[in-house]
């Protein structure tokens, strides 16, 4: 994938600067990494690679024009309600009490439904076989074999999730569900501008395994890594229902029983505690290293100093090494601090914490889905949070597993080992007996 020798940029001025820059393309490794990664017939190969005229944009271009403004307004408040309200009724099953064997997998497995369902609207082909959740994580868990193109002999989960997953994508847009109205604009746009471009549906569905991959990948991690941080502080479990309090009602339904509507929209405004834990669990989390393709000789600056960058070689933008830098942050920069991000303001007199913080990249490549991320991790943990008491499957309260590095094909890191087979019981807590959950979006 990497061209020859690298230019590593970690400082944060220069991140910000290179992902600005109109030289520096993400479009190569894109054609480089599809072919391994999505098994394209060549015919498809040779559009991806078709570039653009005056006339005609390339494929790519079109896609990056249309990517930003496909998940957001009314198009995200749509896939937000539709993710909501599947992870309301995975958590109105849980009932009074409940023992997940793997905290992670049971995350990964409601947000996944919810995810993908939000894409693919009524006929997601995910939520109606259910094995096929795991199958499309044994590719993401191969995504690296896949790239470097280790044979199936070596590695076979990520070959054979992928053919499950893409074989259930051919018949859904073969059926061309993604036309019918409840599906998410940027599926729809997507699998337009591929048909515009004249790729078939089947190697539509051969591509789009892999925006499912992008939209579960780094959200469900972080919403594990999240549970786990505040669950493993009392004081910071307290705080935080404090303030889900504030943006909840409880109503009485007819039948006597009590319902919690959690206004969704009020995180960013009502709850700068919960806010900040969740950009603080991703600054742990995310080691991200974003590789560019310098299209030609150019410039980057941090404003004192410019560096020349020569045309034809790659950059890798090392984005998790700025977020654990103590110069950026501070001495305490390896602890999981709540706070951090309550302070930005006065942090940035002294250091430069915002423009160190890139876990959804910059410029025009700028992650599409952070929005969406947003509203899907805090709404899949408030309820949890503020409902029940969650606790190790022996009572004790919950450790954050160790947090590992993760591949240079992931932007967060995800638990391994005893962080993947850690259980977690889940208790209504005393005083929400029979309370059931809902969302709004108000
Ligand atoms: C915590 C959650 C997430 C993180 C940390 C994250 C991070 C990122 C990063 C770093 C990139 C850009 C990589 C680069 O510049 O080379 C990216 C791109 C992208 N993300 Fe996310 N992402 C998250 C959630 C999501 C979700 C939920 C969706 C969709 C529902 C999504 C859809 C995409 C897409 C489509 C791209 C490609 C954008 C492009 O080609 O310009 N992401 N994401």
């Amino acid at each position: 994938m990497i061209n020859n020798k690298a230019y590593v940029i970690n400082s944060p001025l220069l991140i910000q600067s290179a992902l600005r820059s109109k030289d520096l393309s993400y479009d190569p490794f894109i054609q480089d990494s599809s072919e391994k990664l999505f098994a394209l017939d060549p015919s498809t190969m040779k559009i991806l690679k078709t570039p653009g005229t005056l006339e005609k944009p390339a494929l790519m271009d079109e896609f990056n024009r249309e990517m930003h403004g496909s998940m957001l307004g009314e198009h995200l408040d749509k896939m937000t309600r539709v993710a909501l309200l599947d992870i309301a009724a995975s958590v109105n099953e849980i009932g009074e009490a409940f023992e997940a064997k793997s905290l992670y997998r049971w995350v990964r497995s409601v947000m996944t439904i919810a995810t993908t369902d939000s894409l693919l609207g009524s006929h997601n082909p995910i939520k109606a076989d259910p094995s096929l959740v795991d199958l499309l994580w044994d590719y993401e868990g191969g995504v690296t074999p896949l790239l470097m193109g280790i044979p199936k002999y070596w590695a076979p989960k990520g070959y054979e999730g992928r053919a499950a997953v893409q074989a259930a994508l051919i018949k859904y847009y073969e059926a061309k569900h993604d036309l019918e109205p409840d599906v998410a604009e940027m599926t729809k746009m997507r699998a337009k501008v591929f048909r515009k471009y004249g790729i078939t549906d089947a190697e539509t569905a051969r591509l789009e395994i892999g925006f499912l991959h992008v939209a579960v990948s780094n959200a469900i991690p972080t919403c594990f890594w999240l549970l786990s941080f505040v669950a493993s502080s009392p004081a910071l479990t307290a705080s935080i229902r404090d303030e889900l309090m504030a943006i909840t009602t409880i109503n009485t339904l007819d039948t006597g029983k009590r319902e919690a509507v959690i206004d969704n929209s009020k995180f960013l405004s009502d709850c700068p505690l919960f806010v900040s834990a969740y950009r603080e669990t991703i600054r742990q989390i995310s080691s991200l290293v974003i590789f560019r393709r310098i299209m030609q000789d150019t410039t980057i600056s941090d404003g004192n100093s410019s560096y020349l960058l020569k045309g034809g070689k790659d950059v890798a933008i090392a984005v998790g090494v700025s977020h654990m830098n103590p110069a950026n942050w501070g001495s305490n920069v390896a602890q999981f601090d709540a706070e951090r991000f309550l302070h930005e303001k006065e942090m940035e007199k002294e250091r430069v914490p915002t423009k160190a913080y890139f876990p959804f990249s910059g410029g025009k490549h700028l992650c599409p889905g952070m929005h969406f991320a947003f509203s899907e991790i805090l709404g899949t943990s408030a309820p949890l949070v503020l409902g029940f008491d969650i606790e190790g499957t022996d009572g004790t309260t919950l450790k954050v597993p160790k947090i590992g590095r993760s591949t240079m094909a992931e932007a967060v890191t995800k638990p391994e080992g005893e962080g993947l087979e850690m259980g977690a019981k889940f208790t209504k807590r005393k005083g929400w007996e029979g309370v059931t959950w809902r969302f709004t979006l108000a």
